[in-house]
């Protein structure tokens, strides 16, 4: 097990910078999870601490040692990766067996750890079938299992669970999770899905261009997204986030209908972020965000109402409940639950307290 710190972690390819700086520490055990949109950066911050990627700037250390030059093997690391690479002429069990074997550790040893992490992953009746006979959930649990036996300082994964389909997903993710709880290994765990994310991470790196836009738990960055950019990124559907204009408490919205709303922090343009299910339907005679509905989809317990600000194109997503008749080409009046408003610096995206 072990402390991993990046310090200024930069990363250049033919000197255009992908990675611009990322410091963090991660506690012994601690499991994060580095998120954000495609190209971001993701692969190449975890392939650094792999030592798969040549790091340009800054220092890796994996319990207290400098790792920036040890080879892949030397860092006592174990990876998976999202195409699993299993040896096709192998069975399960000699799959998670080889590195072991290679290690030359003794033959006792191995089985035992190879029954361990079978158990761990309930792949005990399938040690003997050659991955062509597996399943692809059954094929991602080997490649843990591979990992899980050399019982490393911590695990590195990259999109493990993108080859699945949904339902074979969150079987994994609740066995990933269930993994980590009993064997206790610093994980680093890399993936473009929020609710794998959020249900997996003792803290998110949420990664925006290259940079650590906001490091935190998950309850954290979405209660109180640090940027802009995190709070249209994390939640589903995503939060609405529009320009206003505020003259003390008084609040002018996109297609001049004005709200009250109490300490506003400064005057002047603002970005204001509301999520769907901080829209609450206002008395009669209210002053309220018209939203004119364009679609409803209707999940049973809740429906979610797309459509824009009466007079204007800005988007709007609302939460309404699972009984609500609003339906297409109505339009309906909204108040912010004032105690869940989010205000963003329109310059540099950074949030303004509260
Ligand atoms: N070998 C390389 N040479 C040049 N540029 C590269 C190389 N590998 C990655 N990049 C660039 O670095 C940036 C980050 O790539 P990376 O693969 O880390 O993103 P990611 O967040 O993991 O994306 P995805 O979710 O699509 O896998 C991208 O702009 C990519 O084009």
């Amino acid at each position: 097990m072990a402390r991993i710190l990046l310090n200024d972690v930069r990363k250049s390819y033919s000197g255009n910078q992908v990675i611009h700086g990322i410091t963090m520490d991660i506690a012994d055990g601690e499991f994060v999870v580095i998120v954000g949109p495609s190209g971001c950066g993701k692969s190449t911050l975890l392939r650094m601490v792999a030592g798969l990627e040549a790091i340009t700037g800054g220092t890796v250390e994996i319990g207290g040692k400098v790792v920036n030059t040890l080879e892949p093997r030397e860092r006592d690391i174990a990876m998976v990766f999202q195409n699993y690479a299993l040896y096709p002429h192998m069975s399960v069990r000699e799959n998670m067996a080889y590195g072991l074997k290679i290690a030359r550790m003794q033959r006792s040893e191995i089985e035992a750890r190879v029954l361990r992490a079978a158990r761990m992953l309930e792949l005990e009746p399938y040690l003997d079938r050659k991955p062509r006979a597996l399943s692809g959930g059954q094929r991602q649990r080997v490649a843990m299992g591979r990992a899980l036996v050399r019982e490393p300082a911590a695990f590195l994964l990259d999109e493990p669970l993108s080859n699945l389909d949904a339902k074979l997903r969150v079987q994994m993710r609740l066995q990933i999770k269930d993994m980590h709880l009993s064997t206790g290994q610093t994980t680093l765990y890399v993936t473009h899905d929020q609710v794998e994310a959020m249900t997996l991470a003792d803290r998110l790196i949420v990664m925006n261009k290259g940079v650590a836009e906001q490091i935190a738990t998950p309850l954290e960055v979405y209660q109180r997204p640090a940027t802009e950019f995190v709070a249209g990124f994390i939640g589903s559907p995503a939060m609405n986030i529009f320009s206003v204009t505020a003259d003390g408490d008084r609040v002018t919205l996109p297609g001049g209908h004005v709200l009250d709303l109490p300490d506003m922090p400064r005057s002047g343009h603002l970005r204001l972020g509301l999520r769907p299910e901080h829209l609450i339907p206002a008395e009669p005679g209210e002053a309220a965000i018209p939203v004119q509905l364009r679609s409803v989809e209707r999940l049973g317990a809740d429906a979610f109402g797309y459509g824009t600000i009466e007079g204007t194109d800005v988007a709007m997503t609302l939460r309404l409940p699972g009984t609500s008749t609003a339906e297409r080409g109505q339009t309906v009046a909204v108040v912010p639950d004032t105690r869940q408003l989010h205000l963003f610096d329109p310059e540099s995206g950074r949030r303004i307290t509260p």
